[in-house]
């Protein structure tokens, strides 16, 4: 049986993955972890998640919880979920982390840290979106540099990052697949007098309203024809059903950072 926590666990991501916890097989829920202050610390985490009441309370012990698991879950910010990694690791438990937004700066600590323990850090946890990462790569490489490449993502209002991280790693796969440097081509803005496109540019674009869950699409634009690609979620059930098999798989990993292709199989 392997143990799980969770830490964000009043958050929209933290209370589905509790459900797909209790729901899956081969593993049992064992903490929740939430910021200190926070109004529902306290409080019985199932009752929160809307699946019953669990026995579990909301906690604010990160060293508590973290040892009284095997795998911590994390779908926070970039910053709770460095201080979150580090725990782990000094007690040599393994670590999910779903959260977004990381700078260059901040992934590179991420690769440092997971040298004392497996690290699985993902933009997205669902299948469909790491095949669309697969795909991407082979329709980049195969149309090469004659078609313009634009990537459009919308989430709703209360999403914090932009470009959210799953349209980054589209950008970063679609770039290495042409040989080009995300950070130089990747063009998040346009305005006025901006002159012609150029052909190396990735335009990122961003929309954000309401309650849509997450939407994804490349572009691939050529001369009389174009390709869209593109990932609609429905719910946020195939994020944390994810986040689960990633937890069942990083517990037998060496140290290291993982991603979602290497649990899934597809690199
Ligand atoms: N990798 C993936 O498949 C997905 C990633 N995400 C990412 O997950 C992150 C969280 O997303 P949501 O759940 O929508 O946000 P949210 O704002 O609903 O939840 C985040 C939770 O973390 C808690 N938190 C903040 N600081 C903390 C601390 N120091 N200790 C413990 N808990 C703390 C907050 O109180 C909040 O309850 C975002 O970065 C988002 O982009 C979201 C969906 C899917
Ligand atoms: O914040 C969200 O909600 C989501 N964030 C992830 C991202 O930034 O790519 C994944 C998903 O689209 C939902």
């Amino acid at each position: 049986m392997i143990n799980i926590a969770v830490c964000g666990a009043a958050g929209r991501m933290g209370q589905r993955i509790i459900n797909s916890i209790v729901e899956t097989e081969g593993v049992r829920f064992s903490g929740a972890l939430e910021r200190p202050g926070h109004p529902l610390v306290g409080q019985d985490v199932g009752l929160i998640a809307g699946c019953g009441e669990l026995g579990v309370a909301v906690s604010d012990d990160l060293n508590g919880v973290i040892a009284a698991c095997d795998v911590l879950i994390d779908f926070t910010a970039p910053k709770v979920s460095l201080k979150n990694l580090e725990a782990c690791g000094l007690q040599k438990k393994a670590i999910v982390i779903g959260s977004t937004g990381f700078t260059p700066e901040e992934r590179a600590l991420a690769a440092e840290l997971a040298k004392t323990t497996p690290v699985v850090l993902a933009p997205n946890m669902s299948v469909g979106v790491n095949v669309c990462f697969k795909i991407l790569k082979d329709i980049a490489a195969t149309l090469g540099d004659d078609f313009d490449v634009e990537i459009v993502e919308a989430h709703h209002r209360l999403k914090k990052d932009a470009p959210s991280g799953t349209a980054v790693r589209m950008g970063e796969v679609v770039a290495e697949a042409l040989g080009r440097d995300y950070n130089k081509v990747a063009n998040f803005h346009r305005e006025g007098i901006t002159g012609e496109r150029t052909k190396e540019e990735i335009g990122m674009q961003t929309i954000r309203g309401g309650d849509i869950i997450g939407e994804h699409t490349v572009y691939f634009i050529g001369m009389g024809e174009r390709i869209e690609l593109s990932h609609r979620a429905m719910t946020r059930d195939m994020f944390s059903r994810g986040s689960v098999r990633a937890a069942k798989w990083v517990v037998s990993q060496k140290p290291g950072l993982y991603d979602m292709q290497d649990v899934l199989g597809l690199r």
